[in-house]
Order: structure tokens, then C-alpha cells, then sequence
């Protein structure tokens, strides 16, 4: 057939030069699902951002179809201009472009992140770090009016220390030193998150990417690159002077990866310097944020639905400090299955022309599935599925792997490209999770009723809560309860 009786998929129609870039809005995931139902596009919509041609997937059979079917052709990321500056030009790992790069450095990073999470030390790591979050919701809720806290930044502190410490290791630090370190880390990853989901003229009009530096957002890219390259390099330096000096302190992601530039791979592959650093940059703006969000839109469902918090309270309070309990595990399922933190995963970008659920796709579209829309699908999930109900997963006939084999539950993606961090966030969101639950009860300021918590999400590419968390934490006296 000619190029004319290809089947595309359906589309609104667009403006001049931005085609539908004014459709796509501050909430990007609500704005597309309503575009495609609207456009009679369930499965697959087709958009024009700019210069560029872009597909949405907004259902299971359709995230299925290019997560599984054509998984192949659409393992690569689209080039983004802020995020090659700020990842040492190569952009490898999570914004790999054309080549065979990405692949490597994914398959050594997720081995060491998976065995890691596992690993004796690790698991120490986490547990200490979920004291210090403990004695910081303590000490606040002691000292502030009517026992408030505000949780989502006690949380944001939690997700940062982990990463931190699980990246580049307490060191040799004084406690001060540590202190400034993680609020470096935390202030560059910050930027780095408004750099990448911040409009940049050059991504979605190629021809036009001169207005960059009239904006200022390749200026402000390379600034931040500049301060994480001089603490990245610090890092690394410590962790060679350590080696050398013979240390038995507990191995961190550096250490594995120095490991691995010593090492000489059999397929030819090196990990220069450049990439070490690339792939540490990674792991802070991957692992921080999307764990924060998910513990802050957990305790979130948790407050506004007591009886669930109540069911809860009882299981982790009958079992163990670190036990991962079913209904901890059903919680977390159905907090990512109403709030992934990622709502349209990270976008990919076609290899090779496809047909796709019967429509032509063209080489070099821009992807994006829309989890979101897919979790919140009442074909799969019923008339309910806005609600927060975690006993929908207990049901043992019904079991729901959300990990990228079951495509109704995708909040870490599926197929070549999905979450290489997957164990790792886990098991700090249910660490966490279960010693809130366990030592706190939790109730919303100033006697307001738990429907009235504001649900809003913020604007942007992950969905942090538009307004922080602030709870009454009443610790609970844990001789009482074991009584
Ligand atoms: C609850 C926690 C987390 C969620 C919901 C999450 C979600 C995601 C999603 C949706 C993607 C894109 C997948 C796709 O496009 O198909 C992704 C990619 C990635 N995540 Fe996570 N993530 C989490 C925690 C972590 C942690 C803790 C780390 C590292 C320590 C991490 C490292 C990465 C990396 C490196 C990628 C890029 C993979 C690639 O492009 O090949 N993530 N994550």
C-alpha cells in the first residue's frame, strides 16, 4: 500500500507551527486522557508537539503493544538539549540516544542496584535511616503547635539520605559534613528536575534551537552541570583515596562501579570517568524523587481513608519492625496504581517504522504512555477505580503484578526501558511506610475531617502533591500497644 492508505491514529486537529502543544497543558496526564477520549482514541492518540510527531498510549492493550509486542522498536529516548548538557554529552542510562551505549551501562546498574537492595549492608543503611526520620517527625510534632508536622518535607529528607547513602556512602564525613552534602545533592537534583520538565524551545522545534540561548535554559543547564560534576568528582576521589588507604566501610554504588572500571568487559566496553559520574547523576534524579512521591501520596490515601490506615496500623503493629506485610503491599500497589510518580513514564522515541494495534507509526515519533490514564482504567480496574481500595489486591485468584507483566499496572514501566530500580524503591517506600504506620497515629490539622485533604497534584512531568503534607503526628506509646 502507499503512504496515503496507512491507518493513523486519530488526532486533534492542531494550530499552525505549534500543532498541539497548547493542548497538553501543566497536568500533561489529565490533559492527554481527556484528549483522547474526546478524539475516539481509547488505545493510541497521535499528537504534533511543535516540529515534532508524537503518539500517546492511554490503555493497557496499547501500552502492551509497545512495552511488549514492539518493545524493541521503541527502546530508545528521544534526544532532549537540557538533559545532554547536564549528563556529560552522552546522556546515557536514562536518556540514551540512538546507539548501543545505554545498553551496557543499564545492564551493570541494574545488577548492582538489585543486588545491592538485598545485600546485608544495604538493608542496615535503609533501617538507620528510617530512625533518623522517626526522631525527626518526633521532635517537630514535640515542638510545634498542636503537633504538625509538615511530612512531605520529612519525607523528601528520608528519600535523599537512602539515595545518598546508598550512592556514595557515609565516607569518612562528619555528621556536618554529611548534613551540607545531602543539601547539595538535594538543591542540585531540584534544579535538575525544574531543567528537564521545563519547556526547552530546541526539544519540540529542532530547527528553532538558537531561542535556547535566548532563554537562558542551556546557560542555567551547563551551571548546574558545572556544581554537580565538582561534587560528583569529590565523591569519586574520596571513594580512590579509601581503596587506597584500605577502609572497611560498607560498599556503596562507587565502590561497585570503580569495581567495574577495573575490571576489563569482554565486549570492549569501557566506563570512562565521564560515565561513572553520568550514571551516579542518574541514580540521585531517578531514585529521590520518585520514592518521595510515592511515600507522600501513601500517606496521603492513608489519612484521607482511615478504616485502611486502621487495618493498616493493626498488621504492622502485630508484626515485625521490617516485616513487608500483604496490606503494605497491597497499600503500595494501589497508591502507585492511583499516583505514579511518573504519570507518562519517561518518553521513548521510534526506531523503525511500526503497526501498532493496526496504525501506521513513523520512525521517530515521540512516545509516551500514559500510566496514569492505563491505572486508572475502569475496564480493568471497575466503577471504583478512582477510589482508594488496597484490598483489591489481596484477593488471591486476582493476583496483579505491577513490575511490567501485567499491563494495567504499570508504574514502573515495562520491556527494555522499565525501572532498573524497582526492588531498591520498593523497599524503602515499605520501610518507611510501616514505621509511620506502626509508631504514629496521624490525623488532619485543626479538627478538619479526612475528605477534606487537598488531592491536587503538581504541575510537571512527576506528580508530587501541589501542596506539601502537613499532619498532626501523635507518637504512640509502643509498651501500650504490645500490652
Ligand atoms: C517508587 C519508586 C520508583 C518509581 C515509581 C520509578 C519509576 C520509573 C519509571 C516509570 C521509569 C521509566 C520506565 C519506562 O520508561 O518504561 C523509571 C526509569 C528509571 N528508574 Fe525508576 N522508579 C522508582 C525508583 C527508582 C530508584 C530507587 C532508582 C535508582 C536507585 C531508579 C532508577 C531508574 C533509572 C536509572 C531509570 C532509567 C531506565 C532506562 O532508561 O533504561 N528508579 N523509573
Amino acid at each position: 500500500a502507499g503512504r496515503n492508505a496507512r491507518r493513523l491514529p486519530p488526532a486533534p486537529r492542531g494550530l499552525p507551527l505549534i500543532g498541539n502543544l497548547h493542548q497538553v497543558g501543566a497536568l500533561p496526564h489529565r490533559a492527554l486522557r481527556a484528549l483522547a477520549a474526546a478524539h475516539g482514541a481509547p488505545d493510541l492518540l497521535r499528537l504534533r508537539l511543535g516540529q515534532v510527531p508524537a503518539l500517546v498510549a492511554s490503555s493497557p492493550a496499547a501500552a502492551a503493544a509497545l512495552m511488549r509486542e514492539h518493545d524493541g522498536a521503541f527502546a530508545t529516548r528521544p534526544y532532549f538539549r537540557t538533559a545532554e548538557i547536564l549528563t556529560y554529552g552522552f546522556q546515557d542510562l536514562v536518556f540514551a540516544p540512538h546507539g548501543e551505549h545505554w545498553r551496557h551501562v543499564r545492564r551493570l546498574c541494574s545488577a548492582h542496584v538489585l543486588s545491592a537492595a538485598r545485600s546485608h549492608g544495604f538493608g542496615g543503611m535503609r533501617e538507620r535511616e528510617v530512625a533518623a526520620l522517626v526522631r525527626t517527625i518526633r521532635e517537630r510534632a514535640a515542638s510545634s503547635p498542636g503537633g504538625v508536622v509538615d511530612v512531605s518535607k520529612a519525607l523528601y529528607g528520608f528519600a535523599n539520605g537512602v539515595i545518598c547513602r546508598a550512592v556514595s556512602g557515609t565516607g569518612r564525613l562528619s555528621r556536618e559534613e554529611e548534613g551540607r552534602r545531602s543539601e547539595l545533592f538535594r538543591e542540585l537534583i531540584e534544579e535538575n528536575t525544574a531543567l528537564l520538565g521545563g519547556f526547552c524551545v530546541g526539544d519540540y522545534f529542532p530547527s528553532l534551537v538558537w531561542a535556547d540561548a535566548l532563554s537562558g535554559a542551556g546557560a542555567r543547564a551547563r551551571r548546574n552541570f558545572k556544581r554537580w560534576d565538582e561534587l560528583l568528582e569529590k565523591v569519586v576521589q574520596e571513594h580512590e583515596a579509601r581503596h587506597n588507604g584500605g577502609g572497611d566501610e560498607e560498599e556503596d554504588f562507587v565502590d561497585v562501579l570503580l569495581a567495574l572500571q577495573a575490571e576489563k568487559q569482554d565486549d570492549g566496553f569501557e566506563l570512562t570517568r565521564d560515565a561513572i559520574k553520568s550514571l551516579l547523576e542518574d541514580m540521585f534524579a531517578a531514585g529521590t524523587e520518585t520514592s518521595f512521591i510515592a511515600l507522600e501520596w501513601a500517606m496521603s490515601e492513608l489519612v484521607r481513608n482511615p478504616a485502611a490506615m486502621q487495618e493498616l496500623q493493626r498488621e504492622v503493629r502485630r508484626a515485625g519492625p521490617a516485616d513487608a506485610t500483604p496490606y503494605l503491599r497491597a497499600v503500595v500497589k494501589e497508591t502507585l496504581r492511583l499516583h505514579p510518580p511518573v504519570p507518562l513514564l519517561l518518553p521513548r522515541e521510534c526506531m523503525r517504522d511500526a503497526a501498532v494495534l493496526g496504525f501506521h507509526v513513523a520512525r521517530g515519533t515521540r512516545v509516551f504512555v500514559n500510566a496514569w490514564a492505563v491505572g486508572r482504567d475502569p475496564a480493568s480496574w471497575g466503577a471504583a477505580a478512582d477510589e482508594f481500595r488496597p484490598e483489591r489486591f489481596l484477593a488471591e485468584d486476582r493476583e496483579v503484578d505491577f513490575r511490567g507483566a501485567h499491563f494495567q499496572l504499570i508504574p514502573f514501566g515495562a520491556g527494555r526501558r522499565a525501572c532498573p530500580g524497582i526492588q531498591f524503591g520498593l523497599a524503602t517506600v515499605e520501610l518507611a511506610l510501616a514505621n509511620l504506620a506502626r509508631l504514629f497515629d496521624w490525623e488532619v490539622p485543626g479538627g478538619a475531617a479526612p475528605g477534606e485533604l487537598d488531592m491536587s497534584d503538581a504541575p510537571g512531568l512527576t506528580t508530587p502533591r501541589r501542596v506539601p503534607l502537613r499532619l498532626v503526628a501523635k507518637p504512640v506509646r509502643w509498651e501500650e500497644q504490645q500490652a
